[in-house]
């Protein structure tokens, strides 16, 4: 089973470390994990460390990777695209990246299968430059998916969807997360969606982490008026789920 665990990590910009002292349980495969934490909090370049594209100090440390594919994969909060290709070949190169060019029945079945759940097939055919910014992030999390990574970190994926849609991508990331092993980090700052569809919450602020654990245990009263600085409380709906209402600014 695929397990990923951050020991101390930090993260450098030059000299200056933008990101200190993360510590993890062991995360295991299938699950959500929500990132959050305030503007500038340091959630991007805390994944940018993991997926190696920063250095720092600590250790992210990943054991049993499935199948020596892509065992990373980082989805960037900006995702516009210069390249001139249509959605359907993007999603293709994606999942083509990094392995032999011939395309088996697998891959276009599971091209087919993500695309259907993200409801981009209809614009299968359109050049990437000729796209809204809610359907270039569906494309960039589609891109994404089909690489079937051991971890999957995707930064503010949701945060030009509209509701229907943040639903609908939330739902098939942790569905795909169970089904397939993989372990989900998601940057996001609708705290509600993490009480919704996260199984842990990592709480950073100010370039440190100040907890991580069960989504009640790190989103409740004190944290959201020490960290985000407003009065809020935690009430379940008629449904269960637990929400987030916002009081105001604390004072
Ligand atoms: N390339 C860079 N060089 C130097 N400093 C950077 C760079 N990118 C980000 N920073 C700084 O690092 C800190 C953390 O930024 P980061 O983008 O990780 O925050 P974030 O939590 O993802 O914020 P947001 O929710 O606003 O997207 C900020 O102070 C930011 O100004």
């Amino acid at each position: 089973m695929v397990a990923l665990q951050l020991d101390g990590v930090g993260a450098l910009y030059g000299k200056r470390l933008a990101v200190s002292e993360v510590s993890t349980p062991s995360l295991t495969a299938g699950e959500v994990v929500a990132v959050i934490g305030p503007n500038a909090a340091g959630k991007s370049t805390l994944f940018k460390r993991i997926a190696g594209l920063l250095s720092g100090p600590g250790e992210v440390r990943l054991s049993q990777s499935r199948k020596g594919k892509g065992a990373i994969s980082y989805m960037p909060q900006d995702t516009s695209a210069n390249a001139v290709l249509t959605v359907y070949e993007s999603i293709l190169l994606a999942r083509k990246q990094g392995s032999a060019w011939s395309v088996a029945d697998d891959d276009l079945q599971l091209i087919d299968q993500v695309m259907e759940a993200l409801n981009i097939g209809p614009i299968a055919f359109r050049d990437l430059g000729a796209l809204s910014g809610g359907q270039r992030q569906l494309v960039s999390v589609a891109q994404t998916l089909v690489r079937e990574p051991d971890i999957m970190l995707m930064d503010e994926p949701t945060s030009a969807l509209d509701l229907h849609r943040q639903v609908e991508v939330l739902s098939f990331m942790q569905a795909q997360a169970r089904k397939k092993g993989m372990i989900v980090l998601i940057a996001i700052h609708d705290l509600n969606q993490a009480l919704r569809f996260a199984d842990k919450v990592l709480l950073i602020a100010a370039g440190k982490m100040r907890a991580c654990g069960d989504p009640l245990d790190v989103i409740n009263p004190g944290m959201l008026r020490q960290v985000y600085g407003v009065d809020a409380r935690i009430e379940k709906c008629s449904r269960q789920f637990n929400h987030v209402i916002v009081d105001g600014v604390a004072a």
